[in-house]
């Protein structure tokens, strides 16, 4: 098979292209996400600044001793997540047990090896958010000042997308405003190959995220991979680009669900590193990435949008909430 190729598009000529770039831009997302689930942009509006932020932020937190992230531990739950959650809590593997062959399911659990922290907006009241003000002064300000930034990106995606399927104005944004997203920072620990050749742990199983889309910036190490849906349920690394400040865009679940499977979600999973694979002992370094669930606000409906309806595509989901909906996924995990 010839190699994989995801596109990578320059976000800039959304705002400052002229009339027909930005419609050829809006096309030319929609394409990606409906042929790939995903999409690369570069000018996405993260500066580099930020990026490197990340990074440094990311190290503090995970730096932490355990009992410093105990004072934040998340109780698994259905709620949205909150604080830290220690290695072995969520479990990628339960969102897709039909795609496991091979494994007796009912004898073992799959496992991600990961631990992650998790936040809402600035403005929630309804899940509080946990941040380690005392152990790690800086933090709160930093990740909301990031969380308002990509909230803001993914509001332009969905302005993109909108013109891009050619719907009216404002049909996508108006669901996702007040925000309910979630910001997840991750780290995945050093890892004996002996334990990964076991075949029981990933550091995450082929899954699909449940918000609209994920924006996903990743460390140098790499290990990201989406499906080459050419071949189904075959991965093909998503590229590193050292040097490049580039964003990966996937869909998810209630993408699939407003555009009535027109759009389905990016399946993915994180893998040794490319050129780590042949690896036969030793250990894989650890890796750092950045997540943000770009969620519908809890009261909006996640079923199709009218749009996507027509005579040769009804309806395939009900009129759930966003909250809900959300609910009955993060259920699963756990
Ligand atoms: O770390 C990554 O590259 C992906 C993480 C991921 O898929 C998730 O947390 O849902
Ligand atoms: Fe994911």
């Amino acid at each position: 098979m010839a190699d994989f190729d995801l596109p990578l598009l320059d976000f800039d000529l959304f705002h400052n292209g002229t009339p027909e770039e930005r419609l050829q831009l809006g096309e030319a997302l929609v394409e990606s996400f409906i042929k790939h689930g995903f999409v690369r942009l570069r000018n996405h509006g993260i500066t580099d600044e930020m990026v490197q932020n990340i990074w440094k932020w990311e190290k503090k937190f995970f730096a932490m001793t355990e009992e410093q992230k105990l004072k934040i531990y998340h109780a698994p739950g259905p709620d949205p997540q909150r604080g830290w959650s220690k290695k072995g809590l969520e479990t990628t593997s339960k969102l897709r047990k039909e795609n496991y062959v091979g494994v007796d399911k009912s004898k073992t659990t799959l496992l991600d090896e990961k631990e992650h922290f998790d936040c809402g907006p600035k403005e929630e009241t309804q899940f509080p958010n946990l941040f380690p003000d005392e152990d790690l002064p800086g933090f709160r300000e930093f990740v909301y000042e990031y969380f308002e930034a990509a909230q803001n990106v993914c509001l332009d995606i969905m302005r993109a997308c909108e013109v891009g399927f050619h719907m009216e104005t404002g049909t996508l944004v108006e669901k996702c405003i007040p925000a309910a997203s979630e910001l997840r920072m991750l780290y995945y620990p050093e890892v004996a190959v002996e334990t990964l050749k076991k075949g029981l742990i990933k550091r995450a199983w082929p899954h699909t995220d449940f918000g609209i889309i994920t924006l996903l910036f990743q460390d140098g190490l790499g290990g990201l991979e989406c499906e080459d849906r050419r071949k189904p349920f075959s991965f093909a690394p998503v590229p590193v680009n050292p040097g490049e400040n580039v964003m990966v865009v996937n869909t998810s679940d209630t993408f699939t669900r407003w555009t009535n499977k027109v759009v389905t979600g990016g399946l993915h999973q994180v893998n040794t590193p490319p050129g780590l694979q042949n690896q036969q002992d030793g250990s894989i370094p650890e890796r750092y990435s950045s997540v943000f669930f770009f969620k519908a606000h809890r009261g909006a409906s996640v079923g199709p949008i009218k749009h996507f309806v027509t005579e040769e595509n009804p309806a395939h989901f009900p009129d759930i909430t966003a909250l809900d909906f959300h609910r009955e996924m993060t259920k699963i995990l756990y």
